[in-house]
């Protein structure tokens, strides 16, 4: 924790997932992570350790994914002991019918132009999931305070992580803190876009790596001090690329 002035923010997208792996549409799915994102996980926090980054508090979404990353990466970094909030405003988005479904074989059933709105665009949901879809979350108890999403655009997950952070997270930077946020690839690309700045049109070309920290500080006004900076910026854009190829032939 600093002494004084505005804390670090360190960004944590899971470790490779099973269907990420599989190349499967996976939203709100409780995936687990595969043995490769399990140590992406350790090394991330290795990388925390090394950089000296060392969170005094973790925010993760309800699902499996974050959560475990963050205890390997903790756990790797000597900080497994920090206080846990968890929350759903940090779930990935809902993929909405999508869930569960192959990218690639919906590129080719719908074209490119169509898989990419459904994917990048800004304003754009998927159709809704169907009642009784088996990737559908309707009734799961973790869920029970509030409605579950039928499906979302970045623009719905925009509208449920700005208002946690603004009122939640950024008080903790302000308060002096390291925090860790352990979450997924769009509710990061939601938050990035919000800090950064990102237009509707340029934030579909930002993709988040999975298992690699990056980092933000601030300055008195909590406006960020440079952009997103990964602790493995080789790791980082090799990462990004592959999630941008996904689906792809
Ligand atoms: O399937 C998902 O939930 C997300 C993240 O894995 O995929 P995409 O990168 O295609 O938005």
């Amino acid at each position: 924790m600093s002494a004084m002035g505005n804390g670090t923010l360190v960004l944590l997208r899971h470790g490779e997932s099973e269907w990420n792996a599989l190349n499967l549409f996976t939203g709100w799915v409780d995936v687990q992570l595969t043995e490769k994102g399990m140590a992406e996980g350790r090394r991330a926090g290795e990388l925390l350790a090394e950089h000296d980054v060392l969170p005094d508090v973790v925010y993760t979404s309800l699902l499996r994914r974050a959560i475990n990353t963050a205890a390997l990466a903790l756990d790797a970094a000597d900080r497994h002991w920090i206080p846990v909030v968890r929350d759903r405003r940090l779930n990935e988005r809902h993929y909405g019918a999508l869930q569960g479904k192959d990218k690639a074989q919906i590129r080719d059933e719908y074209g490119d132009e169509q898989f990419m709105l459904w994917r990048r665009s800004y304003d754009i949901p998927p159709p809704p999931i169907a009642p009784g879809d088996p990737y559908d979350q309707e009734g799961d108890p973790r869920y029970a305070a509030g409605s579950v999403p039928r499906t979302e655009c970045l623009q719905d997950v925009v509208s449920r992580m700005v208002p946690y952070w603004e009122t939640t997270i950024s008080r903790e930077l302000r308060a002096g803190k390291t925090v860790l946020i352990a979450a997924h690839g769009n509710s990061l690309r939601a938050l990035v876009k919000h800090l950064d700045g990102i237009s509707d049109a340029a934030i579909a070309g930002l993709n988040i790596p999975t298992g690699v920290p990056a980092i933000y500080r601030f300055d008195e006004e909590l406006r960020p001090l440079g952009t997103l900076a990964y602790l493995d910026p080789e790791a980082a854009a090799a990462g990004a690329a592959a999630v941008a190829g996904q689906g792809g032939k």
